[in-house]
């Protein structure tokens, strides 16, 4: 879509375009919709001023650059949007010279706009970040870096008051009671109306003093930034064009640092997602005239919480953690039930594992729910402040393995690598509803150390069979195969067995819930019955749990070959069911594998 040459009415019509092609696109393919109709018109202001790619856009997190997207050249693949082989789910370079980096985990943005700014020193670098995302350590941290130098960036925030539910935090308290203050382009009216009375008699005196006033009051709401020596502007309506775009005609050629404060509404224009602006931050697909999703059956997530409240009756130590992610993880009615035992720390991974740690030494039975991939944020923290103490800490690893549409950002599949290595850490993989539910009551009540239970991205299935710490099961005995599924994959393993059966293989199949320990009496009493042996992970097999095993058979001194079907390298976004069947770890293809070797 070509936006420089049109005018104000045009420009007014193209946002009203944009918000109906989102809204139409994200119905069917499901998206971050909500943070993309309260961007319409600042996006467009922005690439109505500056000149992608020679100014340098970066979208922090991303979820919010679809209008990015479709005025740079993707407005034709946006129905591809989140679809194998379509457009990705946030920013990258690799998709568009008009991507400044890539996104996806917030924060990461003002780090990467100073860095670049440092390298092209002659472009302009804008970088767009919401409320919450600004609040987040490493966007800090860059803050305090930006403002130390005389650096040409221009930062604006998006704040629409929410992260994906409420924000919280003091910051976002500040970003508040400044928004309530007079904006920008009021001051520039009054500044205006002021020089029009000198001109036609007023004092000079009266002038200057009044001028002071009103600049000391413009300047004051952003005070904060202004000391720290970024200049701030603001707060501006970020839905009025004509003000948005006559802001950034100030700021390009400001110089030092910038932040521009813009005032903008979550799902606006879209009554449905004005309503609930926490539903339709990220949604699945949904019927657009009743803003209705279909019904799923009960995810490990909202299984989780729902045992959790229980527990949390029982066991008044439980602490329910969360970093920006409360429905996401299931803990929504853990935080309602027990709103003095729930914190919701906002995008702050790091911190939310040593806070956990401060309340586990002192006796408490902290539950850190946290996505797999955004745990990769804390990793110093469970090594040093988690591990090494021994705190028993639960940590709630949601969307384990391939979450989907979310891509390569999002996809949970380091964990197991990351993790294990770890001395102190135990890890669990529930293969089952009921399997979920008995690992809870036992990590909650257990005092001996950190646990990590990984829950996948997927609705619950069910399977009761003997649950023992350190124990896998085995589900079915065999002959000649022996397939050992870990957490999830034992579910797409009993999906395909008949299929194996037909192909006259009756293997035995071992369920693992326990990573970390290893069962070592079984491996030492079984693997070496077998004449083949292979190993299903939903997760990275360069030093995964395969990984783990051969190093335990090889300090045996036992020889076998085992075949390993896991994840190599980065994944691509999707459906998870189509990436799982990609991959070789689902349907047909998981059969082949299983009878080729
Ligand atoms: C490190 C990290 N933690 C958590 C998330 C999940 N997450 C994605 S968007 C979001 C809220 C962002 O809020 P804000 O920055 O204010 O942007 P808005 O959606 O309001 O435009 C969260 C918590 C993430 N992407 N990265
Ligand atoms: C952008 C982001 O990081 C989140 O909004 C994430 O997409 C949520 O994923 P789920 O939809 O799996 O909760
Ligand atoms: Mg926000």
């Amino acid at each position: 879509m070509k936006i420089k040459d049109k005018n104000l009415e045009e420009l007014k019509d193209i946002a009203k375009e944009i918000r109906e092609l989102l809204i139409d696109v994200v119905s069917k393919n499901g998206g971050h919709l909500a943070s993309n109709l309260g961007v319409v018109e600042l996006t467009i202001a922005l690439h109505y001023i500056f000149n992608s790619p020679e100014d340098i856009m970066l979208w922090d997190v991303g979820h919010q650059a679809y209008v990015h997207k479709i005025l740079t050249g993707r407005e034709e693949r946006f129905p591809t949007i989140r679809k194998k082989g379509g457009l990705t789910p946030f920013t990258n370079p690799n998709e568009s010279i008009h991507d400044g980096f890539i996104s996806g985990h917030a924060g990461n943005t003002l780090s990467a706009a100073l860095g670049i700014h440092e390298a092209k020193k002659n472009n302009k670098v804008i970088a767009i970040i919401g409320d919450a995302a600004l609040a987040n350590g490493e966007s800090l941290e860059a803050i305090n870096n930006i403002s130390e130098k005389d650096k040409n960036l221009i930062i604006v925030l998006n704040d629409n008051e929410h992260s994906i539910g409420e924000n919280v935090g003091a910051l976002s308290k500040y970003m508040s009671k400044i928004m309530g203050k007079k904006s920008y382009n009021d001051f520039k009216n009054e500044v205006e109306l002021l020089v029009r009375k000198v001109i036609f008699g007023n004092s000079v005196a009266d002038f200057i003093k009044r001028l002071e006033h009103t600049v000391k009051y413009f300047f004051n709401p952003g005070n904060f930034f202004e000391e720290l020596g970024i200049h701030y502007i603001g707060p501006v309506d970020g839905h009025n064009l004509k003000e948005l775009i006559s802001t950034f005609e100030d700021v390009k050629d400001m110089e030092g640092p910038v932040i521009v404060h813009i005032k903008t509404e979550k799902g606006k224009g879209y009554k449905f997602a004005e309503q609930n602006r926490e539903k339709f931050h990220g949604i699945s697909p949904f019927d657009i005239k009743t803003g209705e999703t279909c019904k799923k059956n009960e995810s490990y997530s909202q299984l989780f919480g729902n045992k959790l409240v229980e527990l949390g009756e029982k066991n008044s130590e439980i602490i329910a953690i969360t970093a920006g992610m409360i429905k996401g993880t299931g803990l929504d009615k853990f935080f309602e039930k027990y709103p003095k035992r729930s914190y919701d720390v906002g995008i702050a991974e790091m911190h939310a594992v040593t806070f956990a740690g401060g309340l586990a030494i002192k006796g408490k039975k902290p539950v850190v729910a946290i996505y797999s991939t955004f745990l990769q944020r804390a990793y110093d923290q469970l090594i040093h402040d988690i591990a090494l103490q021994n705190l028993p800490v639960l940590f709630i690893l949601d969307r384990a393995g391939i979450v989907g549409e979310d891509g390569p950002t999002h996809n949970g599949i380091f964990d197991i690598a990351y993790l294990q290595s770890i001395p102190n850490i135990r890890i669990m993989a529930p293969f089952s509803k009921e399997d979920l539910e008995k690992s809870l009551e036992f990590a909650v009540n257990d005092k001996s150390g950190p646990i990590a239970i990984r829950i996948p991205r997927d609705s619950s299935f069910c399977l009761n069979v003997g649950f023992e710490y350190g124990k896998w099961q085995e589900i079915k005995k065999g002959n000649e195969y022996l397939v050992i599924a870990v957490g999830s994959m034992l579910k797409e393993l009993l999906i395909i067995e008949k299929e194996l059966n037909k192909n006259n293989v009756y293997p035995t199949i071992v369920g693992v819930n326990f990573i970390n320990p290893l069962d070592e009496k079984y491996i030492l009493e079984n693997f070496v019955k077998y004449e083949k042996i292979f190993i299903l992970e939903e997760g990275i097999l360069h030093g995964g749990f395969s990984s783990k095993i051969l190093e335990f058979l090889n300090d045996k001194n036992i020889n076998k070959i085992i075949h390993r079907i896991g994840i190599e390298g980065f994944v691509e976004h999707g459906k998870r069911d189509e990436i799982l069947t990609d991959l070789g770890l689902k349907g047909k293809k998981l059969v082949d594998r299983l009878l080729k070797k």
